[in-house]
């Protein structure tokens, strides 16, 4: 099934008079390295821009200089998270990484494994959603990224079977799908999409739609995984209707990509389709 703007507009929380920070939700950012410091500043950056109640930030010191330096209101102190967004802008993760990244993944909480992370996701207790593209994919599941790049949506429903985790495979066109067989397609994005950084951006998106959920995919089972599926191909819509505004047409930055996301989610919730 495609999913369509009105279907996203469902999928994001509009707060309430009675919302404080805590009610909306925090999300856990662990992404970013001495090697990809930016990949944290854009994912912290597109969380911030879909709406969440507080990004907490845990990283290498230069990037969490970077992200400070870009989002004063993000917070880098220790503390507790109603979801997390792991492994953006991570190569294969140091000792010390991979033990926060294993106790990240040991917090039962919605999260987003992307990236560096995606080799930890056995140990993952909560609910998931991997984000790879062909390539990763191709080696969590020991596949030519060929192979899986010629029929995507059928490799995502593989993936999400043997993996047992919601899996959203990066594409011209993105497609979600869990392990219990819900699956979902997004339509063709613009190809100026194309550039590095935008996968980090779409992953703090994606964990902040986790983070305004969390009390819904508490309960785990059939009803969490619908809902995570259909979080995820919200996130996809969200990136790829901010990259129409943010293009108009012509290349743009990721930072302007993530300009564009509050009017997107505006839109969106107006029901003014683009
Ligand atoms: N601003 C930031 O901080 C950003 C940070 N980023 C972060 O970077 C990390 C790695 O991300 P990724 O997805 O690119 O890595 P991956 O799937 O391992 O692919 C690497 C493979 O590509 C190939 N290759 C290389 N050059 C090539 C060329 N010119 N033309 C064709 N092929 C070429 C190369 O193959 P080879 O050189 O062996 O032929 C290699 O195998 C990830 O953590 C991500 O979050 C990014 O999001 C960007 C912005
Ligand atoms: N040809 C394309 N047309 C439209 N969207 C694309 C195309 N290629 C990649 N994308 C999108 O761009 C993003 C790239 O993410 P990713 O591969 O993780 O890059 P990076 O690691 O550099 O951030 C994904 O959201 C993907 O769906």
């Amino acid at each position: 099934m495609e999913w369509s703007p009105s279907d996203a507009a469902t999928m994001i929380a509009r707060p309430g008079a009675h919302d404080d920070k805590y009610s909306r939700g925090v999300l856990g950012v662990m992404t970013g390295s001495e090697q990809y410091p930016g990949a944290a500043v854009l994912g912290v950056d597109s969380a911030l821009r879909t709406g969440v109640g507080m990004v907490r930030y845990r990283g290498p010191e230069r990037a969490t200089n970077l992200v400070l330096q870009r989002h004063p209101e993000a917070v880098t102190a220790e503390g507790r998270v109603q979801a997390w967004l792991l492994g953006s802008g991570m190569g294969e993760p140091d000792d010390d990484m991979r033990r926060m990244l294993l106790d990240a993944l040991s917090e039962k909480v919605p999260t987003v494994v992307d990236a560096g992370a995606l080799g930890l996701l056995g140990h993952a207790s909560g609910p998931v959603v991997a984000t790879p593209h062909a390539r990763e994919l191709g080696r969590l599941l020991g596949v030519e990224p060929d192979e899986i790049s010629a029929d995507p949506a059928r490799w995502c429903a593989v993936a999400a079977e043997r993996l047992g985790a919601v899996v959203l495979l990066k594409g011209s066109r993105t497609h979600v799908a869990g392990p219990r067989g819900t699956r979902l397609a997004c339509a063709e994005a613009t190809p100026w999409l194309a550039t590095a950084g935008t996968g980090d951006a779409l992953g703090g998106i994606l964990g902040a739609l986790l983070a305004t959920h969390s009390a819904g995919l508490a309960g785990g089972g059939e009803e969490a995984e619908r809902m995570l599926v259909r979080l995820a191909a919200t996130a996809s819509l969200v990136h790829s209707l901010a990259a129409l505004r943010a293009s108009g047409g012509a290349p743009f930055t990721v930072l302007e990509l993530n300009a564009a996301i509050p009017q997107t989610v505006a839109g969106l919730l107006s029901g003014i389709a683009e």
